[in-house]
């Protein structure tokens, strides 16, 4: 991780300013020029070039030039079947492209698999799955630990090698779950936890290698207004620790809030990137995505952000109102 601003808690790097909704700066100036697509970055920490993935006949991913800032929060918006993903599992070696380059902090991905990326300091959070909700939550974290020196088979035979970095990867991995308020929850198994803390069980997981880059995949997919805060204070975080974040998200509530800079995908190629006030004030992303309500601060709409209520966000709440009113009404006449 960086060298950014830190005290030490339990050998894990706390940021000065640990979770507490204070407001924090956006990182701007990332950009060498006016936000278009394929701008050039002042410090780009990956750079993606002639990027082309098809499925049979369609062409899911094809990016042209897209540079990626340091230390900056990036999101990655788009309609449903934009690429977004397809494009994530690129980038960190889950899938292959037709064609195309790509770098990471200088040194060129083609090729290199999964967990060697992570080796690389780049890291993604990946959900879940059955099998890991039947370990417990410090189990899982020692799973994100970099190289196990006891998997190698001569190493077995001489315990010193490993318990010490077993010792300490369960200290690292003990600090990590009081930061994210997981610690109480260490030995239950992981499929007892509810959505927002699995989401923040990954996140922790993640950073058991201490990456440069964590990529998220929609970190707010399913997770309850209480731990939503927490989760964006925790990608807060990660900026002030000197990470880069890089993440995919439908909430543009969040998007407009922690992100610093926002990259737009439609029909697999970036159609649109800047900083969000003015990439969201764009025409041809507005009338491509975000519809006519792209004005309405949602989380003022639902009172996650202290702010006045304008009239066309009077107009979202009454139709989110009706639409419930009338969802309930439904499901009350099918249950008769
Ligand atoms: N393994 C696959 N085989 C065939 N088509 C695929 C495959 N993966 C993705 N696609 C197609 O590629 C396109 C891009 O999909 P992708 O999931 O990357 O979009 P997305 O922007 O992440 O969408 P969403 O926001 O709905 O998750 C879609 O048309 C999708 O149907």
């Amino acid at each position: 991780m960086g060298d950014t601003p830190a005290g030490e808690t339990d050998g894990v790097t706390e940021p000065a300013s640990a979770t507490g909704s204070i407001p924090r700066p956006k990182a701007t100036g990332l950009a060498t020029g006016p936000g278009v697509p394929g701008v050039t970055k002042v410090d780009p920490i990956m750079v993606i070039d002639g990027v082309t993935r098809r499925f049979g006949g369609l062409t899911a991913v094809d990016v042209e030039h897209l540079e990626i800032p340091r230390n900056a929060i990036t999101a990655l918006i788009g309609p449903n079947g934009a690429g977004k993903t397809t494009l994530f599992n690129l980038l960190c070696g889950f899938d292959k492209p037709n064609t195309g380059t790509w770098s990471y902090d200088g040194q060129s991905l083609a090729g290199i698999p999964a967990f060697k990326v992570a080796r690389m300091g780049q890291v993604r959070t990946f959900q879940l799955t059955k099998a890991l909700s039947l370990l417990t939550v410090l189990e899982n974290m020692k799973l994100g630990a970099p190289k196990q020196r006891g998997e190698k088979f001569w190493q077995a035979f001489f315990p010193f090698v490993w318990r010490k970095q077993e010792t300490d990867n369960e200290e690292k991995a003990r600090g990590l779950l009081k930061r994210f308020k997981l610690d109480a929850k260490e030995k239950d198994f992981a499929a007892s936890l509810s959505g927002g803390q699995r989401k923040l069980l990954e996140m922790a997981r993640a950073l058991m290698s201490d990456p440069n880059l964590v990529m998220l995949d929609e970190p707010m997919a399913g997770v309850n207004p209480a731990l939503t805060q927490s989760l964006l204070d925790h990608i807060l975080d990660l900026k002030d620790l000197g990470v880069t974040v890089l993440f995919v998200e439908h909430d543009m509530h969040m998007v407009r809030h922690i992100a610093d800079w926002v990259v737009v995908m439609a029909e697999g190629r970036v159609v649109a990137e800047g900083p969000p006030d003015s990439v969201m004030q764009d025409q041809a992303v507005i009338d491509a995505y975000l519809g006519s309500h792209q004005d309405v601060d949602l989380g003022v709409v639902t009172g996650r952000v202290a702010g006045e209520l304008d009239s066309s966000a009077q107009e979202l709440l009454e139709e989110i109102k009706e639409e419930e009113a009338a969802s309930i009404a439904n499901a009350e006449e099918e249950t008769k």
